[in-house]
Protein backbone atom coordinates (compact mmCIF):
# COMPACT_ATOMS: atom_id res chain seq x y z
CA UNK A 1 0.00 0.00 0.00
CA UNK A 2 2.83 1.98 1.26
CA UNK A 3 3.67 3.39 -2.87
CA UNK A 4 0.27 3.07 -4.09
CA UNK A 5 -0.92 6.34 -5.54
CA UNK A 6 -3.66 8.59 -2.89
CA UNK A 7 -6.49 7.92 -5.16
CA UNK A 8 -6.06 4.03 -4.96
CA UNK A 9 -5.74 3.98 -1.35
CA UNK A 10 -9.18 6.58 -1.02
CA UNK A 11 -10.70 3.90 -3.35
CA UNK A 12 -9.43 0.87 -1.36
CA UNK A 13 -10.98 2.55 1.63
CA UNK A 14 -14.21 3.01 0.19
CA UNK A 15 -14.16 -0.60 -1.21
CA UNK A 16 -12.95 -1.85 2.41
CA UNK A 17 -15.74 0.33 3.99
CA UNK A 18 -18.38 -0.97 1.96
CA UNK A 19 -19.27 1.98 -0.69
CA UNK A 20 -20.02 0.45 -4.00
CA UNK A 21 -21.91 1.16 -7.19
CA UNK A 22 -23.40 4.42 -7.80
CA UNK A 23 -21.83 5.65 -4.17
CA UNK A 24 -18.70 4.56 -5.17
CA UNK A 25 -18.28 6.22 -8.55
CA UNK A 26 -19.75 9.24 -7.33
CA UNK A 27 -17.45 9.87 -4.07
CA UNK A 28 -14.54 8.61 -6.28
CA UNK A 29 -15.03 11.94 -8.55
CA UNK A 30 -14.89 13.82 -5.97
CA UNK A 31 -12.15 12.60 -4.45
CA UNK A 32 -10.23 12.53 -7.35
CA UNK A 33 -11.12 16.16 -8.22
CA UNK A 34 -10.00 17.10 -4.62
CA UNK A 35 -6.72 15.68 -4.61
CA UNK A 36 -6.21 17.06 -8.42
CA UNK A 37 -6.95 20.38 -7.07
CA UNK A 38 -4.97 20.62 -3.22
CA UNK A 39 -2.76 17.06 -3.89
CA UNK A 40 -5.30 15.48 -0.66
CA UNK A 41 -8.81 15.15 -0.03
CA UNK A 42 -10.73 15.17 2.93
CA UNK A 43 -12.63 12.51 4.32
CA UNK A 44 -16.59 12.83 5.63
CA UNK A 45 -17.27 12.30 9.03
CA UNK A 46 -18.99 8.94 8.07
CA UNK A 47 -15.44 7.64 6.69
CA UNK A 48 -13.99 9.05 9.49
CA UNK A 49 -15.93 7.01 11.64
CA UNK A 50 -15.65 4.22 9.57
CA UNK A 51 -11.99 4.09 8.66
CA UNK A 52 -11.12 4.73 12.86
CA UNK A 53 -13.06 1.44 13.87
CA UNK A 54 -12.00 -0.05 10.60
CA UNK A 55 -8.18 0.24 12.31
CA UNK A 56 -9.23 -1.12 15.09
CA UNK A 57 -10.81 -3.91 13.90
CA UNK A 58 -7.20 -4.50 11.65
CA UNK A 59 -5.18 -4.02 14.73
CA UNK A 60 -3.35 -7.70 14.60
CA UNK A 61 -1.43 -7.49 18.21
CA UNK A 62 -4.79 -6.26 19.61
CA UNK A 63 -7.14 -8.57 21.82
CA UNK A 64 -9.73 -6.40 22.51
CA UNK A 65 -10.89 -6.43 18.86
CA UNK A 66 -14.72 -7.55 19.50
CA UNK A 67 -16.25 -4.11 20.16
CA UNK A 68 -14.45 -2.86 17.30
CA UNK A 69 -18.02 -1.47 16.19
CA UNK A 70 -18.36 0.47 19.20
CA UNK A 71 -15.64 3.38 18.95
CA UNK A 72 -16.66 6.66 19.63
CA UNK A 73 -15.05 8.66 16.96
CA UNK A 74 -14.64 12.43 17.96
CA UNK A 75 -13.55 14.64 14.82
CA UNK A 76 -11.06 17.52 16.07
CA UNK A 77 -10.05 18.45 12.50
CA UNK A 78 -10.74 21.58 13.21
CA UNK A 79 -8.00 22.36 16.16
CA UNK A 80 -5.92 25.38 14.97
CA UNK A 81 -3.78 25.76 17.87
CA UNK A 82 -1.52 23.22 20.40
CA UNK A 83 -3.32 25.35 23.45
CA UNK A 84 -6.37 23.98 21.27
CA UNK A 85 -5.27 20.32 20.88
CA UNK A 86 -4.31 20.25 24.85
CA UNK A 87 -7.71 21.11 26.27
CA UNK A 88 -9.14 18.61 23.81
CA UNK A 89 -6.46 16.03 25.11
CA UNK A 90 -8.36 16.46 28.54
CA UNK A 91 -11.63 16.41 27.41
CA UNK A 92 -11.28 13.09 26.27
CA UNK A 93 -9.85 11.59 29.25
CA UNK A 94 -12.93 13.37 31.34
CA UNK A 95 -15.88 12.25 28.44
CA UNK A 96 -13.89 8.33 28.23
CA UNK A 97 -13.62 7.55 31.82
CA UNK A 98 -17.38 8.00 32.63
CA UNK A 99 -16.74 7.58 36.25
CA UNK A 100 -15.11 4.23 35.37
CA UNK A 101 -17.79 2.34 32.96
CA UNK A 102 -14.95 3.41 29.94
CA UNK A 103 -15.87 4.14 26.72
CA UNK A 104 -13.20 3.09 24.01
CA UNK A 105 -13.12 6.23 22.68
CA UNK A 106 -10.63 7.91 19.85
CA UNK A 107 -10.10 12.25 18.89
CA UNK A 108 -8.89 12.72 15.68
CA UNK A 109 -6.65 15.99 14.99
CA UNK A 110 -5.43 17.53 11.73
CA UNK A 111 -4.05 15.34 9.69
CA UNK A 112 -0.55 14.87 7.60
CA UNK A 113 -0.40 17.60 4.99
CA UNK A 114 0.40 16.94 1.40
CA UNK A 115 4.08 17.94 2.22
CA UNK A 116 4.38 15.63 4.80
CA UNK A 117 4.21 18.51 7.42
CA UNK A 118 2.51 17.01 10.98
CA UNK A 119 0.52 20.32 12.36
CA UNK A 120 0.34 18.57 15.94
CA UNK A 121 1.97 15.28 17.72
CA UNK A 122 1.95 14.19 20.80
CA UNK A 123 5.16 13.11 22.64
CA UNK A 124 3.78 11.23 25.41
CA UNK A 125 3.64 7.54 24.62
CA UNK A 126 0.19 7.46 26.65
CA UNK A 127 -1.82 10.82 27.76
CA UNK A 128 -1.92 9.62 31.44
CA UNK A 129 2.01 7.76 32.46
CA UNK A 130 4.12 8.45 35.36
CA UNK A 131 6.88 10.19 35.01
CA UNK A 132 10.46 8.47 35.82
CA UNK A 133 13.90 9.36 37.30
CA UNK A 134 17.20 7.44 38.21
CA UNK A 135 15.92 7.57 41.21
CA UNK A 136 12.10 6.79 41.18
CA UNK A 137 9.25 6.41 39.16
CA UNK A 138 8.38 4.44 35.70
CA UNK A 139 12.22 3.46 33.98
CA UNK A 140 10.07 3.88 30.80
CA UNK A 141 9.29 7.37 30.96
CA UNK A 142 12.98 8.94 31.67
CA UNK A 143 13.39 10.19 28.07
CA UNK A 144 10.08 12.34 28.23
CA UNK A 145 10.41 13.21 31.97
CA UNK A 146 14.07 14.53 30.80
CA UNK A 147 11.96 16.80 27.72
CA UNK A 148 9.55 18.02 30.08
CA UNK A 149 12.23 18.91 32.20
CA UNK A 150 13.85 21.12 29.54
CA UNK A 151 10.89 22.68 28.62
CA UNK A 152 10.40 24.29 32.71
CA UNK A 153 8.20 21.24 34.19
CA UNK A 154 9.53 20.42 37.44
CA UNK A 155 8.30 18.23 39.98
CA UNK A 156 10.22 16.26 43.34
CA UNK A 157 10.88 13.00 41.95
CA UNK A 158 8.51 10.05 43.46
CA UNK A 159 6.70 6.59 42.52
CA UNK A 160 3.92 7.86 40.72
CA UNK A 161 3.92 11.52 39.61
CA UNK A 162 1.51 12.25 36.40
CA UNK A 163 3.64 13.24 33.71
CA UNK A 164 2.44 16.68 31.91
CA UNK A 165 0.68 16.88 28.48
CA UNK A 166 3.03 17.93 25.88
CA UNK A 167 1.75 19.07 22.18
CA UNK A 168 4.44 19.84 19.22
CA UNK A 169 3.53 22.00 16.30
CA UNK A 170 4.67 21.92 12.95
CA UNK A 171 7.47 24.35 13.09
CA UNK A 172 8.55 22.60 16.70
CA UNK A 173 7.37 24.72 19.27
CA UNK A 174 6.00 22.68 21.85
CA UNK A 175 3.70 23.48 24.77
CA UNK A 176 2.67 21.34 27.91
CA UNK A 177 -0.23 21.05 30.64
CA UNK A 178 -0.34 19.41 33.73
CA UNK A 179 -2.86 16.87 34.73
CA UNK A 180 -4.04 16.97 38.32
CA UNK A 181 -5.29 13.67 39.91
CA UNK A 182 -8.61 13.31 40.81
CA UNK A 183 -10.17 16.42 38.28
CA UNK A 184 -8.28 15.16 34.90
CA UNK A 185 -7.53 11.43 35.59
CA UNK A 186 -8.53 9.01 38.33
CA UNK A 187 -6.41 6.31 40.03
CA UNK A 188 -7.17 2.91 41.29
CA UNK A 189 -4.75 2.09 44.84
CA UNK A 190 -3.86 -1.68 44.62
CA UNK A 191 -5.00 -3.77 47.73
CA UNK A 192 -5.09 -7.72 47.41
CA UNK A 193 -8.50 -9.91 48.14
CA UNK A 194 -7.31 -12.03 51.13
CA UNK A 195 -3.74 -10.20 52.09
CA UNK A 196 -4.02 -7.18 53.75
CA UNK A 197 -0.38 -6.32 53.69
CA UNK A 198 -0.58 -6.20 50.40
CA UNK A 199 -1.42 -2.52 50.56
CA UNK A 200 1.80 -1.44 52.60
CA UNK A 201 3.36 -1.60 49.11
CA UNK A 202 1.86 1.50 48.61
CA UNK A 203 0.86 0.69 44.95
CA UNK A 204 -2.06 2.69 42.57
CA UNK A 205 -2.38 2.55 38.66
CA UNK A 206 -4.39 5.28 36.44
CA UNK A 207 -7.64 3.99 34.99
CA UNK A 208 -7.38 4.87 31.63
CA UNK A 209 -5.04 3.58 29.11
CA UNK A 210 -4.83 6.37 26.45
CA UNK A 211 -2.25 5.81 23.86
CA UNK A 212 -1.43 8.96 22.06
CA UNK A 213 2.09 8.25 19.78
CA UNK A 214 0.67 5.90 17.60
CA UNK A 215 -0.44 7.73 13.53
CA UNK A 216 -4.31 6.67 12.48
CA UNK A 217 -3.99 6.13 8.00
CA UNK A 218 -7.34 5.92 6.66
CA UNK A 219 -7.00 5.77 3.12
CA UNK A 220 -3.74 7.20 2.67
CA UNK A 221 -4.80 9.87 4.74
CA UNK A 222 -2.59 9.98 7.79
CA UNK A 223 -3.56 11.51 11.39
CA UNK A 224 -0.30 11.66 13.36
CA UNK A 225 -2.34 12.72 16.65
CA UNK A 226 -5.37 10.71 17.27
CA UNK A 227 -5.69 9.59 21.21
CA UNK A 228 -7.29 6.29 21.58
CA UNK A 229 -8.10 4.50 24.37
CA UNK A 230 -9.77 1.48 25.72
CA UNK A 231 -9.98 -0.11 29.38
CA UNK A 232 -7.08 -2.45 30.47
CA UNK A 233 -6.54 -5.80 30.35
CA UNK A 234 -5.01 -6.70 34.55
CA UNK A 235 -2.36 -8.56 32.86
CA UNK A 236 -0.63 -4.85 31.39
CA UNK A 237 -0.38 -3.28 34.73
CA UNK A 238 0.12 -6.86 36.97
CA UNK A 239 2.35 -8.52 34.74
CA UNK A 240 4.47 -5.49 33.06
CA UNK A 241 3.94 -2.51 34.46
CA UNK A 242 4.84 -3.60 37.48
CA UNK A 243 6.69 -6.88 37.29
CA UNK A 244 9.31 -5.86 34.42
CA UNK A 245 12.75 -5.40 36.06
CA UNK A 246 12.89 -2.56 33.47
CA UNK A 247 9.91 -1.03 34.63
CA UNK A 248 8.89 -0.97 38.84
CA UNK A 249 10.32 -4.15 39.35
CA UNK A 250 7.97 -5.08 42.36
CA UNK A 251 8.25 -9.23 42.21
CA UNK A 252 10.29 -9.18 44.95
CA UNK A 253 8.50 -7.41 47.23
CA UNK A 254 5.35 -8.58 46.46
CA UNK A 255 6.53 -12.29 47.48
CA UNK A 256 7.80 -11.05 50.90
CA UNK A 257 4.41 -9.91 51.29
CA UNK A 258 3.08 -13.28 51.08
CA UNK A 259 6.37 -14.79 52.78
CA UNK A 260 7.61 -16.77 49.53
CA UNK A 261 10.87 -18.47 49.63
CA UNK A 262 13.01 -16.04 47.17
CA UNK A 263 15.89 -18.12 47.40
CA UNK A 264 14.54 -20.87 46.08
CA UNK A 265 13.95 -20.81 42.05
CA UNK A 266 12.15 -23.98 41.76
CA UNK A 267 9.74 -23.05 44.51
CA UNK A 268 8.17 -20.87 41.42
CA UNK A 269 7.78 -17.39 44.21
CA UNK A 270 8.23 -15.36 41.14
CA UNK A 271 5.48 -17.00 39.29
CA UNK A 272 3.20 -16.74 42.69
CA UNK A 273 4.17 -13.64 43.59
CA UNK A 274 2.99 -12.63 39.47
CA UNK A 275 -0.68 -14.06 40.33
CA UNK A 276 -0.77 -12.75 43.52
CA UNK A 277 -0.16 -9.32 41.83
CA UNK A 278 -2.19 -9.73 38.87
CA UNK A 279 -5.68 -10.77 41.56
CA UNK A 280 -4.46 -7.49 43.56
CA UNK A 281 -4.96 -5.65 40.48
CA UNK A 282 -8.33 -6.89 38.79
CA UNK A 283 -9.58 -7.52 42.23
CA UNK A 284 -9.18 -3.67 43.08
CA UNK A 285 -10.48 -2.16 39.55
CA UNK A 286 -13.32 -4.04 39.86
CA UNK A 287 -14.17 -3.14 43.44
CA UNK A 288 -13.77 0.48 42.49
CA UNK A 289 -16.13 -0.16 39.85
CA UNK A 290 -13.61 0.77 37.09
CA UNK A 291 -13.69 -1.09 33.75
CA UNK A 292 -11.15 -3.83 33.33
CA UNK A 293 -10.75 -7.06 32.13
CA UNK A 294 -8.82 -10.44 32.98
CA UNK A 295 -7.07 -12.26 30.06
CA UNK A 296 -9.13 -15.28 30.19
CA UNK A 297 -12.18 -13.33 29.67
CA UNK A 298 -10.57 -10.93 27.20
CA UNK A 299 -9.30 -14.34 25.30
CA UNK A 300 -12.75 -15.72 24.91
CA UNK A 301 -13.57 -12.37 23.88
CA UNK A 302 -11.63 -12.96 21.07
CA UNK A 303 -12.70 -16.25 20.06
CA UNK A 304 -16.22 -14.25 19.57
CA UNK A 305 -14.25 -11.94 17.29
CA UNK A 306 -12.48 -14.68 15.31
CA UNK A 307 -15.97 -16.38 14.65
CA UNK A 308 -17.77 -12.87 14.02
CA UNK A 309 -15.12 -12.09 11.67
CA UNK A 310 -15.12 -15.59 9.63
CA UNK A 311 -19.30 -15.23 9.75
CA UNK A 312 -18.81 -12.17 7.43
CA UNK A 313 -16.11 -13.74 5.51
CA UNK A 314 -12.95 -11.42 6.30
CA UNK A 315 -10.03 -13.71 7.68
CA UNK A 316 -8.57 -12.81 11.07
CA UNK A 317 -5.07 -11.80 11.12
CA UNK A 318 -3.00 -11.32 14.14
CA UNK A 319 0.75 -10.93 15.91
CA UNK A 320 0.34 -13.94 17.93
CA UNK A 321 3.27 -12.82 19.84
CA UNK A 322 1.45 -9.70 21.18
CA UNK A 323 -1.93 -11.64 21.14
CA UNK A 324 -0.88 -14.29 24.07
CA UNK A 325 -1.40 -12.68 27.03
CA UNK A 326 1.92 -12.93 29.49
CA UNK A 327 0.47 -14.50 32.65
CA UNK A 328 -0.67 -18.43 31.77
CA UNK A 329 -0.56 -18.20 28.07
CA UNK A 330 -1.30 -21.83 27.19
CA UNK A 331 -3.75 -21.19 29.53
CA UNK A 332 -5.53 -19.26 26.54
CA UNK A 333 -7.21 -20.52 23.05
CA UNK A 334 -4.93 -18.12 21.34
CA UNK A 335 -2.12 -19.71 22.50
CA UNK A 336 -3.55 -22.83 20.33
CA UNK A 337 -4.06 -21.48 16.96
CA UNK A 338 -2.00 -19.52 14.33
CA UNK A 339 -2.61 -16.45 13.06
CA UNK A 340 -1.46 -14.65 9.98
CA UNK A 341 0.14 -11.02 10.21
CA UNK A 342 -0.85 -9.12 7.36
CA UNK A 343 -0.75 -5.56 6.96
CA UNK A 344 -3.90 -4.06 6.31
CA UNK A 345 -5.66 -0.63 5.81
CA UNK A 346 -6.89 1.73 7.98
CA UNK A 347 -4.47 0.98 10.18
CA UNK A 348 -2.76 1.97 13.73
CA UNK A 349 0.97 2.93 12.31
CA UNK A 350 4.31 3.76 14.34
CA UNK A 351 5.67 7.41 13.60
CA UNK A 352 8.69 5.93 11.49
CA UNK A 353 6.53 2.83 9.57
CA UNK A 354 6.72 4.09 5.95
CA UNK A 355 3.34 1.65 5.40
CA UNK A 356 -0.25 3.25 4.42
C1 LIG B 1 -11.60 -1.92 24.82
C2 LIG B 1 -10.62 -2.51 25.47
C3 LIG B 1 -9.29 -2.89 24.87
C4 LIG B 1 -8.46 -3.82 25.40
C5 LIG B 1 -8.69 -4.65 26.67
C6 LIG B 1 -7.30 -3.88 24.55
C7 LIG B 1 -6.18 -4.69 24.82
C8 LIG B 1 -4.99 -4.56 24.16
C9 LIG B 1 -3.75 -5.14 24.63
C10 LIG B 1 -3.58 -5.95 25.91
C11 LIG B 1 -2.80 -4.83 23.72
C12 LIG B 1 -1.31 -5.22 23.77
C13 LIG B 1 -0.61 -4.06 24.50
C14 LIG B 1 0.77 -4.43 24.98
O1 LIG B 1 1.10 -5.62 24.97
O2 LIG B 1 1.50 -3.50 25.40
C15 LIG B 1 -3.43 -4.06 22.67
C16 LIG B 1 -2.78 -3.60 21.55
C17 LIG B 1 -3.35 -2.70 20.65
N1 LIG B 1 -4.64 -2.21 20.69
FE1 LIG B 1 -6.13 -2.82 21.92
N2 LIG B 1 -7.43 -3.02 23.50
C18 LIG B 1 -8.64 -2.37 23.66
C19 LIG B 1 -9.14 -1.36 22.86
C20 LIG B 1 -8.46 -0.79 21.78
C21 LIG B 1 -8.93 0.37 21.04
C22 LIG B 1 -10.19 1.17 21.35
C23 LIG B 1 -8.03 0.57 20.03
C24 LIG B 1 -8.02 1.62 18.95
C25 LIG B 1 -9.12 2.26 18.55
C26 LIG B 1 -6.99 -0.45 20.17
C27 LIG B 1 -5.89 -0.58 19.33
C28 LIG B 1 -4.77 -1.33 19.64
C29 LIG B 1 -3.52 -1.27 18.88
C30 LIG B 1 -3.25 -0.42 17.64
C31 LIG B 1 -2.62 -2.13 19.52
C32 LIG B 1 -1.15 -2.43 19.12
C33 LIG B 1 -0.26 -1.32 19.72
C34 LIG B 1 1.19 -1.45 19.26
O3 LIG B 1 1.42 -2.01 18.17
O4 LIG B 1 2.08 -0.95 20.01
N3 LIG B 1 -7.29 -1.28 21.23
N4 LIG B 1 -4.77 -3.92 22.95
N1 LIG C 1 -5.48 -1.64 27.06
C1 LIG C 1 -4.70 -1.01 26.17
N2 LIG C 1 -3.47 -1.43 26.00
C2 LIG C 1 -2.57 -1.02 25.03
C3 LIG C 1 -2.95 -0.87 23.70
C4 LIG C 1 -2.00 -0.47 22.74
C5 LIG C 1 -0.67 -0.23 23.13
C6 LIG C 1 -0.32 -0.38 24.46
C7 LIG C 1 1.06 -0.08 24.91
O1 LIG C 1 1.99 -0.53 23.96
C8 LIG C 1 3.30 -0.21 24.37
C9 LIG C 1 4.25 -0.37 23.23
C10 LIG C 1 4.82 -1.75 23.38
N3 LIG C 1 4.27 -2.28 24.61
C11 LIG C 1 3.76 -1.18 25.40
C12 LIG C 1 -1.24 -0.77 25.40
C13 LIG C 1 -5.22 0.13 25.40
C14 LIG C 1 -4.69 1.37 25.23
C15 LIG C 1 -5.49 2.20 24.40
C16 LIG C 1 -6.60 1.56 23.93
S1 LIG C 1 -6.68 0.00 24.57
Amino acid sequence: MGTLPLVEKAGHFLKTAGVTDKRYMVRMAEIQQEIQETGTYTHTKAELEEGARLAWRNAGRCIGRLFWDTLTVVDRRHAATAEEVLEEAVEHLHEADQQGKIQPRITIFPPEQPDGTVPFRFLNHQLIRYAGWETAGDPASRKLTKEAEMLGWKKEPGPFVPLPLIVEEAGGRRIFRELNPGLDFHEVSLRHPEEPAFQELGLKWYRLPVISDMILEIGGIRYPAAPFNGWYMGTEIGARNFADSFRYDKLKACADVFSLNTKSTPSLWKDRALVELNRAVLYSFLEDGVSIVDHHTAAAQFDLFEKQERKAGRQVTGDWSWLIPPVSPAAVSIFHKQYEDLPASPAFLYPDSVQG
